[in-house]
This record gives C-alpha cells, sequence and structure tokens, in this order.
C-alpha cells in the first residue's frame, strides 16, 4: 500500500457563465453555471501517519490550520470511513492520519475554486492512500458539506452545474485558452451573494443552448454588477482585458478572464497585461489530473 502521494494538482475553475435563478430558503443561492476546469493549480503532499492526527504541514498565512479546508476535508473523511468501516468490518478498525503540505498558487478569494479545489483533492488522495473505499459520489456528498464547488472538482469533468452547483451534467467545452487577471483584491464570496443589488432572478436556460463563439462567451456572471460596484478593481480589469474579447468575472470574483482559441493570442495579450496585476496563462481541461485515482 502506498504510504506517499506527491504533487497532486488542485485545479483552478473558471464560470463560463454564472446565472442566478433563485434563492434556497436557508439563503443560498440557486445557480446555472458552466464549470470549466483549467492546467492552473495548487499542489499536494500527502503523508500517510500511523496516527490518527491530520497535519498540515505548510503554513498559509490568513488560513489557521483547523480551518483549511484540507485540514476540514481530511477530518470528514476519516469520520465517513470510520463510519463505513465498522458496518461493514466490525469494530477492529483503526483510523490512520496523513501529513499534508500544500502549495498555494491560486489566489485566494479569486473565484478560482482554490479551497474547494484543495479539498477535493485532499478526498481524493486521502481516499486513496487510507484505502477508504468511497465512491466518487460519497465523496461528492461530503464534499458539499465543506462548499457549493466541491462536488464539482471530484466530478471531475467539466459541466453545466444547477442547484446550489452541486447538481453536475457533463459537457464537453472547446480547447480555449484564457488569460486570467487578479486585480488586487480579495472579494469574499458571502459578500456578493448577500448583496441587496443582485439579481436572482435570471431566467433558467437549457444545457442545449450553450455554445461558445471564438469571441464571445455565452450569458454572463450575474455576480458581476455587485462586484465591479464594491470593487472598481475589478471594473477596471475588466475592461482592460475586454480590448481582447469577452471579458468577464469568474465565481464570485476576484479574478477575471477571457478566452482565447489560439495559444499565441492568449500570449500577447498576457505580455501586455499592466504591471499593477498579475495575470496567468491557463489552457482548458477535459478532466481532472486526478480523475483516475477513483
Ligand atoms: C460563486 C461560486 O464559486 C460559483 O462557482 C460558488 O457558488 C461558491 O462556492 P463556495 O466558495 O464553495 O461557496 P460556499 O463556501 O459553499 O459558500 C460561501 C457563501 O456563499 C454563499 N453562497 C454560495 C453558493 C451558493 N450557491 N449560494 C450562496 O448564497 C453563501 O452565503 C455561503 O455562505
Ligand atoms: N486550503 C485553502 N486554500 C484557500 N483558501 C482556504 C483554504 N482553506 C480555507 N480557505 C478559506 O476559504 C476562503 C476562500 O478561498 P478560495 O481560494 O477558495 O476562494 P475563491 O476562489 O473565491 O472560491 P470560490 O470560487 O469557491 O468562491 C479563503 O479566504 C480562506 O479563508
Amino acid at each position: 500500500m502506498p504510504r506517499t502521494l506527491n504533487n497532486c494538482p488542485a485545479p483552478a475553475k473558471l464560470n463560463l457563465f454564472l446565472h442566478v435563478t433563485g434563492r434556497r430558503a436557508d439563503g443560498y443561492h440557486l445557480l446555472q453555471t458552466v464549470f470549466q476546469l483549467v492546467d492552473f493549480n495548487d499542489l499536494l503532499h500527502f503523508e500517510v501517519r500511523d496516527d490518527d492526527l491530520i497535519r498540515r504541514s505548510t503554513d498559509i498565512p490568513g488560513v489557521p490550520e483547523q480551518s483549511d479546508l484540507v485540514v476540514r476535508a481530511a477530518r470528514l473523511l476519516q469520520t465517513a470511513i470510520r463510519a463505513k468501516s465498522s458496518v461493514v468490518a466490525g469494530s477492529a478498525y483503526k483510523p490512520l492520519g496523513a501529513n499534508i503540505g500544500i502549495e498555494k498558487n491560486l489566489p485566494m478569494g479569486g473565484g478560482l475554486g482554490g479551497g474547494s479545489s484543495d479539498a477535493a483533492t485532499t478526498l481524493m488522495a486521502l481516499n486513496h492512500l487510507w484505502q477508504g473505499g468511497l465512491s466518487r459520489e460519497e465523496l461528492m456528498a461530503l464534499g458539499l458539506q465543506l462548499g457549493a464547488d466541491v462536488p464539482f472538482f471530484l466530478f471531475g469533468r467539466n459541466a453545466f452545474a444547477e442547484g446550489i452547483g452541486e447538481s453536475l451534467q457533463k459537457l464537453d467545452t472547446p480547447r480555449l485558452w484564457f488569460v486570467i487577471i487578479q486585480p488586487g483584491v480579495t472579494i469574499p464570496t458571502e459578500i456578493i451573494f448577500s448583496s441587496s443589488e443582485l439579481t436572482r432572478s435570471t431566467k433558467p436556460v437549457k444545457m442545449t443552448d450553450f455554445s461558445i463563439g471564438t469571441k464571445k462567451l455565452f450569458g454572463k456572471n450575474d455576480l458581476e454588477a455587485v462586484a465591479v460596484k464594491q470593487f472598481p478593481e475589478v471594473a477596471e480589469a475588466i475592461k482592460w482585458l475586454g480590448n481582447y474579447g469577452d471579458a468577464r468575472m469568474t465565481g464570485s470574483g476576484a479574478c477575471v478572464f477571457c478566452a482565447f482559441t489560439e495559444e499565441h493570442q492568449a500570449d500577447a495579450a498576457l505580455k501586455s497585461v499592466p504591471s499593477q496585476w498579475k495575470a496567468w496563462k491557463a489552457k482548458a481541461m477535459q478532466e481532472h489530473p486526478l480523475a483516475g485515482l477513483l
């Protein structure tokens, strides 16, 4: 049985569009979105411990160990495996622990789903190392307890999502290149969703309506109007990137992106990004790099 899994990617997602179609009684919003996986990622390293401790071996400024989604994911998985083993194998089950290292590349509060992706990678890697035997569906149900974006990363394919983001249908998306700009602000998701100015009644679309042109993306991001009002930096980045095509925000921001059909077009745009912003080029991926673990 392997004891370590190193260099496990936790890729970013882009919301190619994001429509808010309603609100549930618990305050969570009903969405329609297309999730696109891209090859820009955090890297996680896992080592099995024979005691049942979960330790984060790298510090993430601003994220205490106990509230890190990676640590919370590992604990949740431990509990689920323990519950499953006690049903299947009686009481002899001894839980294992893990040391988890995180190389953070994805900006936090960026709308790229970094924390959620780290959590999904943790669930996949530790389910494998601990031989937990949980199915993809079981992991997705656990992931939903950690955040609305986590099930998508476990689903492992680009998807049309509904509900709060957990009802997923696989979708083939074009092999595009993206330029992603971090406009220098961090936006907490709940600030955008709780705004009284948020449009919550966009008319639902059908998945079959989805199409993507070379310049024009389908739909819009309903969270963008709220974000640009509160964070002019986001508006500025969208305006600048809009010179190259249809630029928009991903998720609840702050990052903005533009799609390109050819890599050299993305390179040209990336080269001219003003130096006050961090920016990256990313390629569309068809599948999560760890999909094979499940
Ligand atoms: C904006 C998106 O990134 C789009 O992919 C997601 O919907 C957000 O997913 P996430 O970061 O995993 O979100 P969570 O950690 O579950 O929720 C953060 C906060 O956002 C709000 N929230 C989130 C998702 C959703 N469908 N409706 C909401 O109203 C809730 O106030 C919640 O307290
Ligand atoms: N491993 C982690 N990596 C990043 N953030 C984490 C992690 N664990 C907990 N968090 C918390 O989650 C918050 C959101 O971070 P994240 O990078 O997922 O934002 P995001 O990209 O805007 O997410 P989304 O697109 O899902 O709204 C952070 O501000 C941080 O407090």
